[in-house]
């Protein structure tokens, strides 16, 4: 078999990682009370690798942080929660980082949101979103120290590190871009005024538990909850910069929309039948060029070949798998195999059942069990 660039080890710091297919934060709002449940050991253990890179859901910095179901690191009890969960993915040897998030104005909570703005999410038809209070000046060291508590309660969970979630139109990138950001202070205005918070929040996380332990998830082309920004190539360059100076672990950026596959015949673009796949518009290579020193990974419509070519050429260090590693436990492996792959069901993603949907996607080995059953 032809050797799979996926499969290539890689140190980083201190961490070997023996593959570069990594589990990607999935939110499955399957914590109820925003408390880590026991069922989230299986789910996490079943995705778990010798040396391979998990990243956790989204979870909540503080009280006003998180979304109905989704789990929070800020008290003792989340903590204690969390434990068991961490360590049923060191136990198969897989390193594990937590996504420390606060969703600003993205908000399904009874309480008035924070965000850069008063203005809120446009309403659409699945969600009211309620209106955000423009938060202070003053009141910033408070959120940022959130963040860094969390940090610190992550590693005492025994977490390896933190992902900070800089993405998707939550709180940071409610001030990282301009569609949303329409402060006049000096967390407004300038591309480096509206990334100060984020910035802030990695100095104050990296101080906490090193730099080595910390990422970053950064999506400047993506415009959810109405989060646009009118120069993503130059957002997305500058953090990368900015993170790369600072030494954190990695940089995972997050590709555009995936986009139907054009070819051009006599100057003409033209959609053709042949070509309705989409494709993965490779937009990250200024991103990648200013992130050297740690891991820059990337993610967003990767499948095995794409994720392959991601690392052969360069452009990734690791790609982060969402819906695909939903869907098999087992990615890694049936990457190793090619192997063919479980589809996911996108009406259980954020079901609350603690099975369906969430630890009963079969494994490679099911499927080969149920088929000698079958064939005797
Ligand atoms: C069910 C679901 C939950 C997600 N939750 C998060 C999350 O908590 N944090 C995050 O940064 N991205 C989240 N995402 C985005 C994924 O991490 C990933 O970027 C996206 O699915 C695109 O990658 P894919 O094409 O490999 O699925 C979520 C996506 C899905 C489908």
């Amino acid at each position: 078999m032809d050797p799979v660039p996926l499969f290539n080890p890689c140190e980083m710091g201190r961490f070997t990682f023996s593959h570069r297919i990594v589990l990607a934060p999935l939110t499955r709002a399957r914590s109820y009370g925003n408390l880590p449940q026991s069922h989230a050991i299986l789910y996490y253990s079943q995705r778990a690798t010798k040396g391979g890179l998990l990243i956790s859901e989204a979870t909540g910095v503080s009280s006003d942080a998180p979304c109905t179901n989704t789990p929070g690191i800020w008290t003792k009890e989340q903590v204690e929660a969390w434990k068991p969960v961490v360590d049923a993915v060191h136990a198969k040897g897989g390193i594990f980082f937590c996504q420390i998030w606060h969703v600003g104005r993205a908000s399904d909570l009874e309480q008035e949101p924070i965000s850069s703005t008063d203005k809120p999410v446009e309403k659409n038809e699945d969600m009211d979103f309620p209106v955000p209070r423009r938060l202070a000046v003053e009141e910033i060291p408070d959120v940022i120290n959130h963040f860094r508590i969390a940090a610190r309660n992550a590693i005492d969970a025994g977490f390896d590190g933190v992902e900070v979630h800089g993405a998707h139109g939550f709180l940071l990138e409610q001030f990282m871009k301009d569609g949303v950001n329409d402060r006049a202070d000096e967390y407004g205005g300038s591309l480096q005024n509206r990334c100060r918070f984020a910035l802030e929040v990695i100095d104050a996380v990296s101080t906490e538990v090193g730099p080595d332990r910390v990422g970053f998830r950064i999506s400047p082309y993506i415009s959810y909850y109405g989060c646009h920004d009118s120069d993503p190539d130059a957002l997305g360059v500058y953090m990368a910069r900015e993170l790369d100076r600072r030494g954190v672990l990695y940089c995972s950026a997050v590709e555009p929309e995936m986009v139907a596959a054009t070819t051009v015949v006599d100057g003409e673009t033209t959609t053709t039948t042949m070509s309705r796949r989409m494709m993965i518009p490779h937009r990250l290579h200024g991103m990648r060029e200013a992130f050297r020193r740690g891991m820059f990974m990337v993610g967003g419509g990767y499948d095995r070949d794409a994720g392959n070519m991601a690392v052969a050429s360069g452009y990734a260090d690791m790609v982060v798998f969402g819906r695909l590693f939903l869907a098999n436990p087992d990615l890694p492996r049936r990457f190793q195999l090619d192997a063919p792959l479980n589809k996911y069901d996108r009406a259980t993603f954020y079901t609350h059942d603690p099975v369906v949907g969430y630890t009963d996607y079969p494994f490679l080995d099911d499927d080969r069990e149920a088929m000698s059953d079958h064939t005797g």
